[in-house]
């Protein structure tokens, strides 16, 4: 296959990032679009728009275009206008604030408003972010789960902060949208791996005589 073909995108998706003010949704996107994360909360005005090229199984090159929309967005005339075409639509929360969590209902009823004419829905995810802070929890699990079957959701837990599950989460959505499936080793490469160097305590109190331990490495995978 020639460089130019190894780069042609088959697919593009439109994926629709939305949900309350100060979820994490710009947040997640910058990690996932550009490995980075900022800690000063900046307010979304509007819309921010990021492209990422994947592969999925098959060679499949998928071009995703994100888009980010400010949480003031709710109850203005231009979101039905940002979610128009959508493939996928992912609704953030933050798992440390519960009206994030429960204001996701008035978030869903714009989108059906806007696919109930054009037939098709797009692929709903719902997404609990800031699973860092767990210790201070306050949307259950159970509570997550149901929402999500009730309303014909995928589910997905990340940290926009630690990157944790990120690119598994945008994987999984653009794979389920294409209808191709991953396999378990595709879905392993995609969870976020921690390197740790392993100290020998008992080898560093050893006299300085001795040579010096040689530190170790491990992998560890977060899930
Ligand atoms: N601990 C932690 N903080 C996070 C995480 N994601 C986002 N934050 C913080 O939460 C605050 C809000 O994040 P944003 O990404 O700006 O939120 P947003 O949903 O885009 O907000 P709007 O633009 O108002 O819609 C910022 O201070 C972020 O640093 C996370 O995974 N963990």
């Amino acid at each position: 296959m020639s460089d130019s073909e190894d780069e042609s995108i088959d697919k593009q998706l439109k994926i629709v990032i939305i949900g309350d003010g100060a979820s994490g949704k710009t947040s997640l996107t910058t990690r996932y679009a550009q490995e980075q994360f900022g800690k000063q909360y900046k307010q979304t005005v509007g819309i921010d728009f990021f492209l990422r090229r994947i592969v999925l199984p098959g060679n499949v090159n998928v071009a995703l275009q994100v888009w980010d929309i400010g949480g003031q967005t709710l109850g203005g005339g231009m979101l039905d206008k940002y979610l128009y075409g959508a493939h996928g639509v992912l609704l953030v929360y933050d798992i440390t604030n519960y009206s994030s969590f429960e204001n996701l209902e008035d978030w869903l009823v714009v989108v059906r408003r806007v696919f109930e004419n054009e037939g098709k829905m797009p692929h709903r995810a719902l997404v609990g972010n800031k699973v860092d802070l767990e210790h201070m929890r306050t949307v259950k699990l159970d509570k997550h789960q149901k929402f999500a079957q009730e309303n014909g959701m995928s589910s997905h837990f990340v940290s926009a902060k630690t990157g944790d599950s990120v690119n598994l989460c945008f994987q999984k959505i653009a794979a389920e949208i294409l209808g191709i499936t991953l396999t378990k080793p595709e879905l392993e490469q995609h969870q976020r791996v921690v390197k740790a160097d392993i100290i020998n305590y008992q080898a560093k109190e050893q006299t300085s005589k001795q040579p010096p331990p040689q530190p170790k490495s491990s992998l560890c995978a977060i899930q």
